[in-house]
């Protein structure tokens, strides 16, 4: 058929069509010159717009720039984002601060049903990961907030998680890291960004595309990455949610795809393919849990069939878990289940050594970082790694570098000379340590070595930042002020100021002195900060609960020098310790949960958390003598000082059984018994007192705790006409230091009677070498302390000790349980590590009988967990007040001084005691 065009029309179109396949040509030439000069390959596949949004982004957080510089080079590339990772995380932080984009994510994800949306950088080595982030978030999506995986550290902008960041979370183990950084910047750095799809792919709106790729996918690298480059359609075996749709064939060679699904009240669920990069990046984060229906379960990965065509996936097999924990100064080991794959690893390490007995591996620290990173990129293996405080203390020998073992001489020149050459070579040492570690230190030495002498030269080597404080038990106000013009001669009379009631001015003198009650009660003054604290017997701020421990914590973190003292830093469980540590080193353990969890044991109750336990003891000693803790021995130091002797006695009780026996079930009734046991032995107590008289005993100090007890003994020497000290806490503080002497020096006084938990710490007794009990108690550190009146600094012979304790009474409960306490205690290195064995063994040797377990499982619950606190509290604030409990009566405030014992806690101590 003819067109009916003349030949000159057709000339002419065919002409224009020449000249528009011409210009078609140009277009497009000009199109592709433009792409390749502007980005590098990637940037192929996208839309300029959406270049150019995220190029914006990321320039803000400081990642693209390298990258646009020199694109083709892997190796220059991963160094660059090492840097840029951290300007990432100064930025994000910048960000945290400035709230802006927290906010845009607030208001943002409040919208999404349930769920939020939070690109987040996770340590791994998905370098490149926020070029393919941009792929798959489209620029649409510009309102993304950021939150480091492995912190939770903006999780305020999303309530549903806000639990995640509380230290009470069941599974927040943070391992004394509460943000986490530190594991992210020893690690290669990469981004995985949780994003919202472009609507084009958003099935909904709770879905989200995670984008995991790294640049040894770019480099071709298989393994792991190729499964995880795969899109796979999902099949959600935990039910949650909905399948996923796969995304176009253009993604898929970068994205796995996978959906946050919310699960039950304040957690979530991630639903994706298996994928080992993914599974490595959970690991890390604390509150995770894999499993479907577990108590905590948070995060989980949905189990999916190999997508077709994919190499190596593998399903996840069991999870090996297991720990590093320090065992020495240069060495850790890993604690962990059989796992083949784990072995092939520590059989990698050079400084690897298998312990036979504890068939556990151990290396060196220098091994740690290399090590952990292996294990961690084992997707069926969890390691939890060191505590950061571990890590901080230890950096030295982490980094290869030689850490330092001998303590230098400090210069003391600017100290008394009197004090100076006072001090023994170990009191010395003490010193410089201190002073290494700027005036801030846990004094620990076991009672009796010297440590006022020490704080004393300590603080006085800090003389220019005076005025000083002094905090101590009233009990030993007086002693201190003294003990500060003996050794300092060079001060004026008038410089220590004793401070005796509420209305005295705290920063009257150069050294001003006050006991743990009255600080409570002078908050107003105490924002006049000191720079230099003493604390003595600091175990006394054990509880963070109480006003004492209040009103001090303030007051050490605003002091630049702060000295604790105590022989008996933790006088039952190391969660005792925890105050402490924080009033000297604050950046150790944040959060009490984490220190919990690493060394007491930590365990969830369905009433809540129980630190009452211990784990990690080893740990924890080396720790603390690293970093902030000397502790010397007796036994180390003073070879001159002979061995404590211990002896039990049994002695025969009377009338205990019938009276008391059948309602020990409650706390009144185990306290009634305690104070029946104490009824029951008097006659015997004195008796055996009476025969260590006629025995020749020369000196002797006798402890009891009820007053009952300390009247019979009283009684019965003066009756003999046997000349005696009585301390108690009816004793006002001046008049203590006036008895001691008098039993120290004069030969007449032959008995010193004492109150066991009033008379226990700051006296020195030593001119007697046989310390009697006629009462046990709870708290072993009680006992030691009291020992260790005679047991120090002065004296020149054996010490005996004689614990009188009588069959059928609550002694059969208590003994077994000090001796408990103790060896938890020695393992941490906090006291003698056998008590008991440094017993003379006789036939007491009370087990429970299977049939009582209940009582002493009572006495366990009663006077080792929380309420046994309350009680050791009262019974030490009573002794700190100068008061002494008495069975039957009210606590007493004899001193004249205007802070007595307010009602509340005289009214519910003679509940507690009633009789
Ligand atoms: N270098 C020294 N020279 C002379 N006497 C000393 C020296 N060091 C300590 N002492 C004396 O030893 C006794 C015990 O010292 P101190 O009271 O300081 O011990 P402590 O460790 O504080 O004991 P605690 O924990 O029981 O209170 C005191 O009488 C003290 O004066």
């Amino acid at each position: 058929m003819s067109s009916g065009l003349t030949e000159e029309q057709k000339r002419r179109i065919e002409e224009n069509r020449q000249k528009a396949l011409a210009r078609r040509a140009e277009r497009l030439a000009a199109q592709r010159g433009g792409q390749v000069e502007s980005a590098g390959p990637q940037v192929k596949e996208q839309s300029p717009g959406h270049w150019g949004d995220l190029k914006e982004k990321n320039n803000h957080l400081g990642f693209i720039s390298q990258q646009q510089r020199n694109p083709n080079s892997p190796v220059e590339q991963k160094s660059y984002l090492q840097k840029d990772y951290n300007h990432y995380t100064a930025n994000q932080q910048m960000v945290g601060s400035h709230g802006e984009q927290q906010k845009n994510c607030s208001e943002d994800s409040g919208q999404a049903s349930g769920i939020k949306q939070f690109p987040t950088t996770i340590p791994n080595s998905l370098s490149y990961s926020h070029k393919h982030y941009s792929d798959a978030a489209g620029q649409k999506h510009g309102q993304q907030a950021l939150i480091n995986l492995g912190t939770f550290q903006q999780p305020k902008c999303y309530p549903a998680f806000k639990n995640l960041t509380e230290p009470s979370h069941p599974r927040l183990i943070d391992n004394g890291r509460p943000d986490g950084s530190k594991d992210l910047q020893s690690q290669n750095k990469s981004a995985i960004k949780f994003v919202s799809p472009p609507s084009s792919a958003t099935p909904s709106d709770s879905e989200m595309l995670i984008n995991i790729s790294r640049p040894m996918e770019r480099e071709g690298g298989g393994g792991a990455s190729q499964a995880s480059g795969r899109m796979q359609k999902l099949t959600s075996s935990a039910g949650a949610g909905s399948a996923f749709e796969a995304a176009s064939c253009k993604k898929a060679n970068s994205v796995t795809k996978g959906k946050c699904v919310k699960y039950g009240e304040d957690r979530f669920q991630v639903e994706t393919g298996y994928n080992a990069e993914l599974i490595a990046v959970f690991k890390k984060i604390p509150s995770k849990s894999y499993g479907k229906n577990g108590l905590f379960a948070v995060l989980c990965w949905i189990e999916v069939s190999p997508p077709a065509g994919t190499v190596n996936w593998k399903k996840p097999s069991a999870l090996v878990k297991g720990k590093c924990v320090l065992i020495s100064r240069l060495r850790f080991e890993v604690d962990i289940g059989y796992s083949a794959e784990v072995i092939g690893v520590f059989k990698q390490m050079d400084s690897r050594n298998y312990d036979m007995n504890t068939r556990k591996w151990n290396f060196l620290l220098e091994d740690y970082p290399k090590l952990m990173e292996v294990l961690q990129s084992l997707v069926s293996v969890e390691v939890e790694p060191l505590p950061e405080a571990v890590i901080q203390t230890f950096a030295a020998q982490i980094q290869r570098s030689t850490s330092q073992t001998d303590v230098p001489d400090a210069d003391l020149s600017v100290v008394d000379s009197k004090i100076v050459t006072s001090l023994m070579p170990f009191q010395r040492e003490g010193v410089n340590f201190a002073i290494l570690r700027n005036g801030r230190l846990l004094l620990a030495d076991d009672m009796g070595l010297g440590k006022t002498i020490q704080a004393i030269c300590i603080a006085a080597y800090y003389r220019k930042e005076w005025p000083l404080l002094v905090v101590t038990p009233s009990s030993v106000r007086f002693t201190w002020a003294e003990a500060f013009h003996r050794w300092l001669p060079s001060l004026s009379p008038g410089s220590t100021n004793v401070i005796v009631t509420g209305k005295d001015n705290l920063t009257a003198s150069l050294i001003n002195i006050i006991s743990f009650d009255l600080l409570s009660k002078m908050d107003k003054q105490l924002k006049s900060t000191f720079k230099v604290v003493i604390i003595d017997e600091s175990h006394f701020l054990k509880n963070i609960k109480t006003a004492r421990c209040r009103a001090a914590m303030p007051l050490l973190k605003a002091a630049r020098r702060v000295i604790l003292l105590s022989g008996t830093p933790a006088m039952s469980r190391p969660a005792e310790l925890y105050t402490q540590i924080m009033a000297v080193q604050p950046a150790f353990f944040s959060q009490f949960h984490s220190f919990g969890l690493r060394y007491c044991d930590a365990r969830k109750m369905p009433w809540g958390w129980d630190y009452s336990g211990s784990s990690n003891l080893n740990e924890l000693k080396i720790l603390l003598e690293e970093s902030i803790m000397i502790r010397r021995l007796k036994s180390d130091v003073l070879s001159q000082l002979p061995a404590k002797q211990r002896k039990m006695v049994v002695v025969a009780p009377e009338g205990i059984s019938a009276k008391t026996k059948a309602k020990q079930q409650e706390k009144e009734a185990l306290l009634l018994f305690y104070n029946r046991t104490a009824e029951a032995k008097i006659h015997s107590v004195v008796e055996y007192i009476l025969e260590l008289l006629e025995g020749g005993n020369d000196k002797f100090l006798v402890f009891a705790h009820h007053k009952i007890m300390l009247d019979a003994i009283v009684a019965e020497l003066e009756k003999k006409h046997v000349e005696y000290i009585r301390i108690d806490g009816s004793t006002p503080s001046a008049e203590r230091q006036f008895l001691c002497q008098k039993f120290q020096f004069s030969e007449k006084q032959v008995v010193a009677v004492l109150s066991l938990t009033a008379a226990n710490m700051g006296l020195t007794l030593s001119a007697a070498d046989l310390v009697v009990f006629a009462e046990l108690f709870w708290n072993p550190g009680v006992l030691i302390q009291a020992e260790d009146r005679a047991h120090r600094i002065g004296q020149t012979s054996s010490v005996n000790i004689h614990y009188l304790v009588a069959k059928g009474t609550a002694d059969d409960y208590l003994w077994p349980m000090i001796q408990e306490k103790i060896k938890v205690l020695g393992e941490a290195g906090l006291s003698e590590t056998n008590f008991s064995k440094t017993a003379e063994s006789t036939n007491y040797c009370p087990k429970p009988d299977p049939k009582q377990k209940t009582i002493y499982d009572l006495f366990q619950r009663t006077f080792s967990e929380s309420g046994g606190d309350t009680d050791e509290l009262l019974l030490l604030e009573a002794a700190d007040a100068c008061c002494e409990f008495d069975s039957g009566s009210a606590l007493q405030d004899t001193e004249g001084e205007t802070h007595s014992v307010s009602p509340p806690k005289k009214r519910r101590i003679e509940e507690f005691f009633k009789v």
